[in-house]
């Protein structure tokens, strides 16, 4: 891995309030797991839907940027289905679902250990000239 972007707040190794997400990809889907501590939650016990939304947002975004794109998020919806708990090892899982030009329309979600969505992601990726980003 290059040495650009090491202070992403979501995946920089040097960010010390980061959340040091470190990626694979399994069957053209882009993987990251994370358990969120007291330090993410909102409501006692439940993930900030922002970080929620963080998640989904890396995760999509940072797959085209893993294939060698610059991106760029561009629009990000998130459908949050039933609360997020903390103290669970979560799965977070993206994907491409359509190319057109330099944008990807992707997708994504979080999933509990037992399979559980609790939350989707829609997001448009851009590409974008390495001197923006
Ligand atoms: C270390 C790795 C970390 C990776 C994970 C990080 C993920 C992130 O959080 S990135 C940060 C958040 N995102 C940003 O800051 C992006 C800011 N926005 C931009 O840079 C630009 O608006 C950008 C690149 C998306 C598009 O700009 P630009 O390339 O100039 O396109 P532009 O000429 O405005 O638009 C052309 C057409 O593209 C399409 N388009 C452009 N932007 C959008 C959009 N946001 N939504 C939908 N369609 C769009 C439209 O069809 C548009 O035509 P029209 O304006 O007539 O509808």
């Amino acid at each position: 891995m290059e040495e650009r972007n090491q202070w992403c707040f979501a995946c920089g190794r040097l960010n010390p309030i980061g959340l040091k997400l470190t990626f694979r990809e399994e069957n053209n889907t882009y993987v990251t797991n994370f358990t969120a501590g007291p330090e993410h939650q909102g409501y006692d016990g439940i993930v900030h839907g922002g970080i929620v939304s963080t998640l989904l947002d890396e995760i999509m975004a940072r797959y085209i940027y893993a294939k060698g794109g610059n991106a760029v998020t561009a629009r990000l919806e998130v459908r949050y289905r039933q609360p997020t708990p903390i103290g669970q090892a979560l799965t977070v899982a993206g994907w491409i679902v359509a190319q057109r030009g330099r944008f990807y329309e992707m997708a994504g979600e979080v999933r509990l250990p037992d399979g559980t969505v609790t939350a989707e992601g829609k997001a448009l990726v851009a590409v974008v000239d390495q001197a923006k980003v």
